[in-house]
């Protein structure tokens, strides 16, 4: 007995010296004691930015957690935020395994989950070449126009109706982003809008079932289990979303095919399949599980996260009716009552622009950002982050943090961000570390330009062309405006109102 303790206590303090030497003496940031083997996993509760929040009040900025096996450090205050998304950019620029990618995303073949490097690095020149750019963005303008134009056409016939605005909004941006993708909504016939609801349901699934930190993700020993269902329902999910994209493909081709060298088609799709046959330039070839990996990304990262921006900018405005009543005057006084918005007037209209970024501020569509993993150990603050962290960086938080908001950080106040303003300076771009809805850094979002854009487009139109009315028994002053956290922080309560038309009959399109 007495030789086995000997045993023990040499090999403890010859760990702990081998520590002393290796430098891996630093301490961890502080966090909360976990359980046995899930670690914190149980404390996250059903909404985990919240919680993350909270702690963070306890143990700082930086903390440090387990999941089952894996070190997880949370970044909540900007200086943190920059620590790890500028200062250590390189060293975290891959994401970390996880179930969503392996079963959904066509086991990392995509862009969101693609390991930092060369097809990475491919796969977003496409996109930004090929959709983001601002020459890209120029060329499918007319198809944005088409689409709001669209938008606006629904919302006129329900005149007084009650009108899930979620929906209508989300309709449009899925149907410009797929035109420009692909070349088509995502539906089309007379079951269109039918097609688009059922659509929105999967996203939605999606990003709900990508917000589940799942058990087996962190404790490999249970994966087989699949604890909460997520693994079985994912694979559900991808065998719908496959199906779908295999549709499109092959219609694009029989498309394509039909069509003579003029009549070729200009959408990402033609691009993307044109390079299956040819190598890029890193002389990467596409396969088809390539193709539908990237659409994946796109019909889901660009979709969901714009529709639910504007029904909280509504619901903000409709709450803060002083606040709707200003941005109409800006848009009346810059636009008139003879035509709808356009995309050019943005530019004008710098108390939208606000409202935007306020609504953004309060309402960030992925509230802990996507997950980043440290790829080496690295010091940030004087702490260890040991190689194969998980980082959540906590956006939801560091936007609502007194010492960089001292002005009611949780008010709706888009002032703050407009000439003479404590923010007035402040933009979106992963450059002003208190405001970083798209993230920062290498894997900032790679659909920032698009997503802005129509967020803004959208926001400015339905307030433009529409006054706005609750349902019978609902009150401004009670409207609810909690969250159900998912991947995308969408409202608990979907946002139901009556839309009246203000502008002159001739602004309407021409239909209604
Ligand atoms: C309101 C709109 C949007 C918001 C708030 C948003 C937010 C984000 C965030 C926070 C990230 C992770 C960034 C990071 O790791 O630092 C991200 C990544 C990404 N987003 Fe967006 N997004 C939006 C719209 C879009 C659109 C319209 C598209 C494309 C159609 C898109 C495609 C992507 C892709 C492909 C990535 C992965 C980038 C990479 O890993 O390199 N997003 N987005």
């Amino acid at each position: 007995m007495a030789l086995l303790i000997f045993v023990f206590l040499f090999v403890t303090f010859i760990l702990a010296f081998l520590r002393l030497l290796s430098g891996n003496h630093r301490r961890l940031p502080p966090g909360p004691k976990g359980w046995p083997i899930i670690g914190n996993l149980p404390q996250l509760g059903p909404k985990p930015h919240q919680t993350l929040h909270a702690l963070s009040k306890t143990f700082g900025p930086i903390v440090s957690l387990r999941f089952g096996s894996v070190n997880v450090v949370v970044a909540s205050s900007a200086a943190a935020a920059s620590q790890f998304l500028r200062t250590q950019d390189a060293n975290f620029s891959n994401r970390p395994p996880n179930s969503g990618a392996e079963h959904v995303a066509y086991n990392y073949q995509d862009l969101v989950f693609a390991p930092y490097g060369a097809r990475w690095r491919m796969l977003r020149r496409l996109c930004a070449l090929h959709l983001f750019s601002a020459k890209a963005m120029e060329d499918f303008r007319d198809v944005r126009r088409g689409e709001v134009d669209e938008l606006v056409r629904e919302l006129a016939k329900k005149v007084g109706e009650a009108v899930d605005v979620g929906g209508e909004v989300n309709t449009c941006a899925t149907n410009a982003l797929t035109r420009a993708t692909v070349g088509r909504r995502v539906f089309g016939g007379k079951d269109e809008r039918e097609g688009a609801e059922e659509f929105k349901e999967m996203v939605v699934e999606l990003m709900k079932l990508a917000g589940v930190f799942n058990i087996g993700d962190f404790v490999p020993g249970l994966a087989w289990l699949d604890l909460q269902g997520v693994v079985k329902k994912m694979k559900k999910l991808h065998g719908r979303f496959d199906e779908f994209f295999d549709g499109i493909i092959a219609e694009h081709r029989e498309a394509e095919e039909k069509a003579d060298s003029d009549g070729k088609r200009s959408d990402m799709l033609s691009i993307l399949i044109g390079l299956k046959e040819e190598a890029g330039r890193e002389g990467i070839k596409l396969t088809d599980t390539d193709i539908k990996a990237l659409l994946l990304n796109l019909f889901t990262a660009g979709t969901d996260t714009t529709s639910s921006t504007v029904e909280w900018a509504l619901a903000e405005l409709i709450r803060h009716p002083n606040l709707l009543k200003q941005a109409q005057i800006e848009l009346d006084s810059v636009v008139g009552s003879d035509r709808l918005v356009s995309e050019s007037d943005l530019p004008n209209l710098p108390f939208l622009q606000a409202v935007v970024k306020e609504t953004f501020r309060l309402h960030p569509s992925t509230p802990l950002s996507l997950p980043r993993i440290a790829s080496k150990d690295c010091d940030i603050d004087g702490y260890l982050i040991p190689k194969g962290s998980t980082l959540l960086v906590n956006v939801w938080s560091i936007a609502r943090d007194p010492s960089m908001w001292p002005d009611e950080p949780l008010a709706f106040q888009p002032e703050r961000f407009l000439m003479g303003g404590l923010h007035e300076r402040v933009d979106l771009k992963g450059n002003d570390f208190e405001l970083i809805p798209f993230g920062a850094g290498r894997r900032i979002c790679a659909g920032l330009s698009l997503g802005l854009r129509m967020v803004q487009f959208m926001t400015a139109t339905l307030i433009h062309a529409f006054d706005w009315g609750l349902v019978d028994g609902q009150i401004v002053e009670k409207l609810n405006m909690e969250e159900a956290y998912g991947l995308t922080l969408r409202r608990a309560v979907p946002l139901v109102a009556k839309p009246m038309t203000r502008l002159a009959p001739k602004a309407y399109p021409k239909d209604v």
